[in-house]
């Protein structure tokens, strides 16, 4: 497991300087915003086969909190990602992964790039196993759309800021006490500026 997650660690470092480069940020910019790689963690999921009558749900859809995921499923399929009103089936493979770009790069880059909204359809005849690697940035960070995205530019912030922290409780929450009513789940948009 700790080889794992020195691997997703190191590959993570690498990314995300990729991602910052493809936003336009300066390369010193993640030391500077932050460097702590605490808050990261990694979720094995095993996932049992569907039975009939629970729509062979894993994950219901929904976007990660943090930077961005790193996942490795299987060879078993399940994970969709939602595009142009479609769910569009990510192949499995044992020679790739997958990385998804979370809440805090939509709320930084001021929905430059936007988090991916996913979930799995557990297949019926198999289990299923996955490791997912979150990328985080530290509890106690202040996210909030970046100047480069905002004021430079003109644009005025979609987001208001927030304590990354706050949100990661109000996600887990979700699950741990799920609302009575869908709608009523907390997702990025709880943070919106309506304009
Ligand atoms: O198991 C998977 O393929 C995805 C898991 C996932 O989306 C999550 O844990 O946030
Ligand atoms: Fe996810």
């Amino acid at each position: 497991m700790e080889a794992i997650v020195s691997h997703f660690t190191k590959l993570g470092v690498v990314l995300e300087g990729i991602i910052n480069e493809c936003l336009g940020l300066p390369p010193d910019f993640r030391t500077n915003y932050r460097n702590d790689r605490s808050r990261d963690s990694l979720l094995g999921l095993h996932y049992f086969p569907a039975i009939e009558d629970d729509n062979n749900t894993g994950e219901t859809a929904h976007e990660d909190p943090g930077c961005f995921t790193i996942l490795y499923q299987d060879e078993v399929r399940g994970l969709e990602v939602h595009k142009d009103d479609h769910w569009i089936p990510i192949a499995p493979s044992k020679d790739k992964l997958i990385v998804s770009i979370g809440d805090v790069i939509q709320v930084l880059s001021n929905n430059k790039f936007r988090s991916a909204t996913h979930r799995v359809l557990r297949p019926s005849e198999t289990n299923r196993y996955s490791y997912a690697f979150f990328y985080n940035v530290h509890g106690d960070k202040w996210v909030e759309p970046l100047p480069q995205f905002t004021k430079e530019i003109g644009e005025s912030p979609k987001y208001r800021g927030f304590v990354f922290e706050e949100y990661h409780h109000l996600r887990i929450k979700n699950r741990s006490h799920p609302p009575d009513r869908p709608e009523d789940l907390i997702h990025i948009t709880h943070y919106s500026i309506s304009n």
